[in-house]
């Protein structure tokens, strides 16, 4: 893995429509802080969201997760589709259900575009269910990406049924380690 002298800050965005969706997130979020080159430095809200693009699915749970990273982009999308595939991750139908989804929204500094990692994520502004919590977590001074964020969301306003989910808190004492 190539190590960065210096911590990069990076949104993730997480989701999760099967079995228990909240542990799932919480396992999530834990995996990646266990990480040597990965701290988990805020979390916003989780929402439970429709479906979107294929409807057929249960309800998904979504939330934004702010993170500072020594690993370089590629490295850190590797540790998230390691995460997925660990926590049984199958993928089949696009778009489909999943125990857990990890996508990199934006990593301070980086820009690149290829079929393995596309940075800032393509389609972050046309979806709600991630701007909305990645807002909650969005400094104001990080301008370009707050501007980003807010001028999506005016556009997008009302267009997918999201409520806030009250029954969540990390760090999860109660949770199990995640080595
Ligand atoms: N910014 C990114 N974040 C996550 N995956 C990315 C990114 N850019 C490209 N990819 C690639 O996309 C592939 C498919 O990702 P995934 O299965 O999570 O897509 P999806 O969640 O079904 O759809 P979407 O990409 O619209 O969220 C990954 O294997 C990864 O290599
Ligand atoms: N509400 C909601 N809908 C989705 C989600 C998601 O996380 N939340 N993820 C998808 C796969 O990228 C497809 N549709």
């Amino acid at each position: 893995m190539n190590e960065m002298k210096q911590e990069a800050v990076a949104y993730i965005a997480l989701g999760a429509n099967l079995g228990d969706r909240e542990r799932s997130l919480q396992e999530a979020l834990a995996k990646l802080d266990a990480h040597p080159g990965i701290r988990v430095a805020a979390c916003s809200d989780v929402y439970e969201t429709e479906p979107v693009g294929y409807t057929d699915q249960p309800q998904f749970l979504n939330m934004a997760a702010q993170v500072a990273s020594t690993l370089a982009p590629q490295d850190l999308l590797r540790v998230m589709l390691d995460i997925e595939l660990e926590m049984g991750r199958v993928r089949d139908v696009r778009w489909g259900p999943r125990v857990i989804d990890l996508d990199l929204l934006y990593m301070e500094g980086f820009e690149m575009d290829s079929p393995e990692l596309t940075l800032p994520h393509p389609r972050m502004g046309e979806r709600l269910f991630v701007l909305i919590p990645l807002a909650d977590i969005v400094p104001s001074d990080n301008r370009r990406l707050h501007a980003f964020v807010h001028r999506a969301l005016g556009t997008l306003d009302g267009k997918e049924d999201i409520r806030k989910w009250t029954r969540f808190s990390w760090p999860d004492e109660s949770a199990p380690s995640a080595n």
